[in-house]
């Protein structure tokens, strides 16, 4: 049985005191950032110059460049795009760090596919919300939190794995349950689940299904709220509850309907096509694509962005949230 870490499991908050840099202010960084100073950590953050800083700044923070930051810290949080974290931490992070000093990260990636080499002399762990940052940041507020994972890569001090403990405590996630992973483990998982489920299953389901339905004929701000805006209130009750719950809440003919035409649109093929994307990942061919189109200025990155924005979907979504005041569109 896999041990969960919550917070009465963290007896020693060892980065009590330390100076923690937090790298980047964006989805993460704020979220990592705020949520450490109201737990009591010692918070500085390390960005350039640009609308990042000045949220930082308006946010009552310190603000250094990333190589001024890195410097002064004990602790230095990098939570730059995955793509710029190479060049970053040559140019301005490396050469800041001094034995003993902390190198975490909320993603693995650049160490599992080797892109960051760290020197011997630092720990090296991560701490990984399993949430999207803005979310990190709500529901610390609302006084829940986001359950996170961590892993040791390199232990200099002896300390690694209490700093880390320490750390998923004064992000929060703690209160919700962290567990303990490799970064092999967390990398490899994490882009399976935001590729297959999460966020490329999801938009691409959906998408399938409002196309199905306004090729039809049928209207396609209906169609908007049957596959769109309602799949939100099911997943809430998958939340809160699991299939169960959701299974108990819907019609007995919506549940029969699951059954039955569930398997007919995920089937078999759709697992053999997720297998392939998990070799991708295990083999480092998406990383390498990834890495490729952002050496070469992310213009299959930004195709693909200009294509998905131009779908209907987004047209009508625009203008039926409009329409809906009680959902904060900037929240
Ligand atoms: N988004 C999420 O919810 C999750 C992300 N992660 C991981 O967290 C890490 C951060 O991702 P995310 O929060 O999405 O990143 P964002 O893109 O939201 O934020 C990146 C931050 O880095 C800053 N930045 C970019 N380039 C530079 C630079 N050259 N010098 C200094 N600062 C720079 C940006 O500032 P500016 O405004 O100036 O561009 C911004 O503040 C990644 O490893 C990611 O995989 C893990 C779990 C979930
Ligand atoms: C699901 C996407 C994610 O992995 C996350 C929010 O956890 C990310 O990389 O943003
Ligand atoms: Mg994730
Ligand atoms: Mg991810």
């Amino acid at each position: 049985m896999v041990k969960v870490y919550y917070d009465d499991s963290v007896k020693e908050d060892t980065l009590k005191g330390k100076k923690i840099a937090v790298i980047g202010y964006g989805s993460q960084g704020h979220a990592h950032a705020q949520n450490l100073r109201d737990n009591g950590h010692d918070v500085i953050i390390g960005i350039r110059a640009g609308k990042s800083a000045d949220n930082a700044k308006a946010d009552q923070f310190d603000v250094f460049s990333v190589a001024e930051a890195s410097k002064q810290a004990d602790v230095v949080m990098v939570l730059l795009p995955d793509e710029n974290q190479g060049t970053i931490y040559e140019a301005e992070i490396k050469d800041n760090l001094e034995a003993g000093n902390s190198l975490v990260f909320a993603h693995g990636f650049n160490i599992h596919y080797d892109v960051i080499k760290p020197a011997a002399d630092v720990d090296v762990f991560l701490v990984a919300p399993k949430g999207p940052g803005h979310l990190v940041r709500r529901t610390f507020v609302e006084g829940s939190a986001v359950p996170c994972l961590f892993a040791v890569y390199q232990d200099a001090t002896g300390e690694a794995t209490q700093n880390a403990l320490s750390y998923a405590k004064g992000v929060g996630g703690t209160r919700a349950g962290v567990i303990e992973t490799t970064f092999k483990e967390e990398t490899e998982t994490d882009l399976f689940g935001e590729q297959a489920v999460l966020c490329g299953g999801t938009t691409h389901l959906v998408q399938a299904g409002f196309e199905t339905l306004v090729e039809a004929g049928y209207q396609p701000e209906l169609a908007y709220f049957e596959v769109l805006h309602e799949l939100k209130l099911i997943v809430d009750l998958m939340y809160e509850g699991g299939m169960e719950k959701m299974r108990n809440s819907i019609s007995n003919t919506a549940e029969y309907g699951d059954y039955v035409s569930g398997p007919r649109v995920v089937t078999s093929d759709v697992k053999a096509h997720m297998k392939d994307v998990l070799t991708d990942i295990q083999n480092g061919n998406f990383a390498k694509g990834f890495i490729d189109d952002n050496n070469n200025g992310f213009k299959e990155f930004h195709r693909m962005r200009a294509e998905q924005k131009g779908h209907q979907i987004t047209e009508v979504g625009n203008k039926l949230r409009d329409m809906m005041p009680f959902i904060d569109q900037n929240k």
